[in-house]
């Protein structure tokens, strides 16, 4: 999407023909700054330490490391090595090893010395289908969007966000917010209730940049405000991104999102979960017993991150020495709670049959 006007994406491959750029969402707000993946190595650590993160964009740059790879050591043996250094790199969003399964099923059989030629051309096509889902779900997403408009004309329609959903997530347009995107594009007043989204603030540090450079309105949140401005009437509808659905529909987010579809619920706010058919894994029919919740380093719990008045950039530490912390990066919040799931292919019930309905090919690849 834009940044002041220029246009960028999350990720790319690089003039030289095989080195792969993107954005370190680490230094986001306050510094943009351009990394340079040149090994498969790179890649993994970009995934597990989040300079890129999302689950497509996680997906996208595992596809680019097992390319880097593939220069490095084309062999079976380095393919396998490759594969299993990357699909570790995160556990929980299964775009990950989705990506490495559509790899592996595209060099596997091939002539080493063509891998790598291969991988690039494959690892393309991923990045490019990911752009293309996303404006998929931008259309579908709108017409949600539009229908609250027309109930309201001349008024705002205010979307709940959590976490950062957005073209940062993804290679571009993102899945929560490209419905937004398109809205604001094409004119509809809509604004934007940013959750902060602790402990990483992904909200507060990369939504809200996303959306003010692109010039959507929005207001960054403190992670708790959601159920009082839903109390108010004050949100018209919430759509949050995802890392993995479940065959039955359960919903795996950023920590904090099963809290806010129990407030939506309970205040009859439309709570929708936008996907790309990667994300769902049929593999896994039970959300909340099945699906492996990252737990992350403390240090995000108890150190912030941000610019002092002069500019330079500190770390400061908010919780007392000795005081143990948890952090578990996601939740999942039952299908029961979820309104409707927008994807490329239309805005689906939560559930197994709508999904194998919508989604017949990844019902065949998980079974395998
Ligand atoms: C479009 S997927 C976005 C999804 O990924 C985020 O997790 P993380 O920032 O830890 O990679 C969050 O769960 C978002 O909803």
């Amino acid at each position: 999407m834009k940044v002041d006007g220029k246009h960028f994406r999350s990720i790319w491959r690089e003039r030289d023909g095989w080195s792969v750029g993107a954005i370190d969402q680490r230094r986001l707000p306050h510094e943009f700054i351009v990394a340079k993946l040149t090994s498969c190595e790179d890649a993994a650590v970009a995934i597990r330490d989040m300079l890129v993160r999302g689950a497509p964009l996680i997906g996208a740059t595992a596809a680019y490391g097992m390319a880097l790879a593939m220069r490095e050591d084309a062999s079976d043996a380095g393919l396998k090595r490759a594969y299993e250094t990357l699909v570790v790199a995160r556990p929980t969003a299964i775009n990950l090893k989705w990506a490495l399964d559509e790899m592996r099923a595209a060099l596997a059989p091939i002539d080493p010395l063509e891998r790598a030629e291969a991988a690039y051309a494959r690892a393309d096509e991923i990045v490019e289908q990911d752009v293309e889902i996303n404006r998929g779900i931008a259309g579908n997403g709108l017409k949600l969007i539009e229908a609250i408009a027309a109930k309201k004309p001349g008024e705002v329609v205010n979307v709940l966000t959590h976490c950062n959903a957005g073209w940062l997530a993804t290679v571009d347009w993102g899945t929560a917010t490209a419905p937004i995107y398109l809205a604001h594009e094409r004119g509809i007043k809509v604004h934007v209730w940013v959750d902060e989204t602790r402990p990483r603030n992904q909200g507060a540090s990369l939504t809200a940049w996303e959306l003010g450079h692109h010039g959507v309105p929005h207001t960054v949140i403190p992670d708790n405000t959601g159920g009082h401005l839903m109390q108010h009437g004050m949100v018209d509808l919430a759509i949050v991104g995802t890392d993995r659905v479940a065959a039955n529909g359960d919903v795996c987010n950023k920590i904090g999102t099963y809290l806010k579809a129990l407030a939506a619920h309970d205040n009859g706010v439309p709570f929708y979960v936008a996907l790309p058919s990667p994300t769902i894994d049929f593999a896994v029919h039970d959300g909340i017993r099945d699906i492996p919740i990252e737990q992350r380093s403390g240090v995000e719990v108890t150190d912030m991150t941000g610019r002092t008045a002069d500019g330079r950039l500190e770390t400061v530490r908010i919780v007392p020495e000795g005081s143990p912390v948890a952090n578990y990066a996601f939740d999942v919040t039952p299908a029961r709670l979820v309104t409707g799931l927008i994807t490329e292919r239309g805005v689906l019930k939560p559930d197994r049959a709508s999904l194998a309905g919508a989604f017949p090919e990844r019902i065949a690849a998980a079974v395998g």
